[in-house]
């Protein structure tokens, strides 16, 4: 991850950069304008300095008073200007000096000014005023380099110190600004934002901020915040509804398939894995608070017969309408009906002993036998064998199952269409026969 770096910081360091590059072109330029205009001054004071000296050296030399030179020329040397002043007498030979001739550099450079000493009373342009034409000697000068230095460094130095302090403020005041403007705003923005809990999202975004008339950035980005949370709430809402929705619809469809899962598809009959889940439930509850239950066998007689004369639809039909007319016969919430397999069906009768089972069977019998089924036009007479059992005590779902098959199979073999009890297990009464 990249380091943090604050805007501010960046801002001042870029504002230090370009002050810097911009002084150092700044103090160059005056630096050269300064030696320029040095050198300009120097040439007019010096001209003029040389010019009233010009007169005096004239009358010294021509009258030959080496001491008055000199003084004229440590006079000259000792302006701070000037660095090296130099006059040959022309007639003598002599040469009068002052000043520092190695500071000054006159060795290797050309003095500044140069004038010949004309013979007192000759005019600047040559004409003669009543003496001998001629030249006494030459006058040179040098400007001092120490001087122009210490000039440059004194003009730059307050150039630079008023620069220097000048980007100080600016970069406080950028700085002051930036903190307080940007800063600050933006660290309780992401503060907020890294706070934000998913079931909080209607917190307004509250900033410390100082007075204003006018709105900024921070302003838009705040309220660009604000209008997030509000989609976002409202995403989540849709999302909410939308899941409560498929949920209940999934809950639906879980219940179908369950409901599907124990029913038999051709009669709306339990199937037999309702029976065995619920039986077992059945017997447990009878034996739990010592209540009756019995259970019923029935068993469609001659079925193949039907099917063989008028088809395995016609079949199906004949299974429905049976297993119809006999749930309509059931109390309803507390008997129930499953399909065993084939054309044979198990009836549960909850708090029903063998004599209420018996009356029951009998008037399934009855309601199955009495009335022909009219299917498409078809009247198809049907029969069936039932065999009664009452759970006894201590007594398994299998043994109960077996002993009402046995029932039913014992109606069977006595000639069909009728109904049988079982016979008590071993140790119980022989509840006979119907
Ligand atoms: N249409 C139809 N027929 C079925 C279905 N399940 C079983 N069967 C038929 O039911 C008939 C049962 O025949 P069997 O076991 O010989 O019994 P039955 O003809 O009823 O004779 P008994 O029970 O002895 O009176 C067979 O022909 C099966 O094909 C079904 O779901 N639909």
């Amino acid at each position: 991850m990249t380091r943090f770096r604050s805007i501010a910081t960046l801002l001042i360091s870029r504002i230090v950069w370009l002050a810097l590059i911009c002084m150092s072109v700044f103090v160059g330029a005056l630096a050269w304008w300064e030696y320029r205009a040095g050198q300009q001054s120097f040439r007019l004071d010096m001209r003029q300095h040389a010019r009233s000296s010009q007169l005096q050296l004239s009358s010294a030399l021509w009258d030959i008073e080496p001491q008055i030179v000199r003084q004229r020329v440590a006079w000259l040397a000792s302006l701070p200007q000037v660095g090296y002043v130099r006059v040959r007498s022309a007639t003598t030979g002599e040469v009068f000096e002052a000043g520092d001739m190695d500071a000054a550099d006159a060795n290797e450079r050309e003095p500044r000014i140069k004038l010949d000493i004309p013979v007192p009373g000759q005019t600047e342009d040559g004409v003669q005023v009543g003496l001998p034409l001629g030249v006494l000697g030459t006058l040179e000068i040098w400007e001092s380099r120490s001087h122009y230095a210490q000039l440059m460094r004194n003009s730059i130095f307050g150039v630079v110190l008023g620069y220097v302090l000048f980007t100080i403020l600016v970069c406080a005041v950028v700085a002051i600004v930036m903190r307080r403007q940007l800063r600050d705003p933006l660290r309780q923005i992401s503060h907020f934002a890294r706070s934000l809990r998913p079931n909080e999202l209607s917190r307004p975004l509250v900033l410390q901020r100082p007075q204003r008339n006018s709105f900024d950035e921070i302003d838009l980005v705040a309220s660009g915040f604000a209008q997030l949370q509000k989609a976002l709430q409202s995403h989540i809402a849709d999302l909410d509804s939308l899941v409560a929705e498929r949920t209940a619809q999934l809950q639906l469809m879980v219940e179908e398939v369950k409901r599907l899962s124990l029913t038999d598809v051709l009669t709306g009959c339990y199937n037999r894995r309702a029976l065995d889940e619920r039986l077992a439930t059945e017997i447990e509850r009878s034996k739990r608070y010592g209540r009756a239950l019995s259970v019923v066998f029935m068993d469609l007689d001659h079925f193949k017969r039907i099917n063989d004369e008028y088809g395995h639809v016609t079949g199906d039909a004949v299974l429905r309408e049976v297993a119809l007319r006999c749930q309509g016969q059931l109390r309803s919430h507390v008997d129930w009906m499953a399909r065993y397999g084939g054309e044979e069906f198990l009836l549960v009768l909850p708090e029903c002993a063998t004599q209420d089972a018996w009356q029951l069977a009998e008037r399934l019998l009855g309601e199955i036998r009495g009335t022909a089924l009219n299917l498409d036009g078809l009247h198809i007479s049907v029969t069936a064998s039932f065999g009664v059992a009452e759970l006894q005590s201590g007594e398994s779902m299998e043994a109960l199952l077996e002993r009402a098959d046995a029932a039913m199979y014992q109606a069977k073999h006595s000639g069909r269409a009728r109904v049988c009890l079982a016979k008590p297990q071993v140790g119980g009464g022989d509840m006979g026969q119907a």
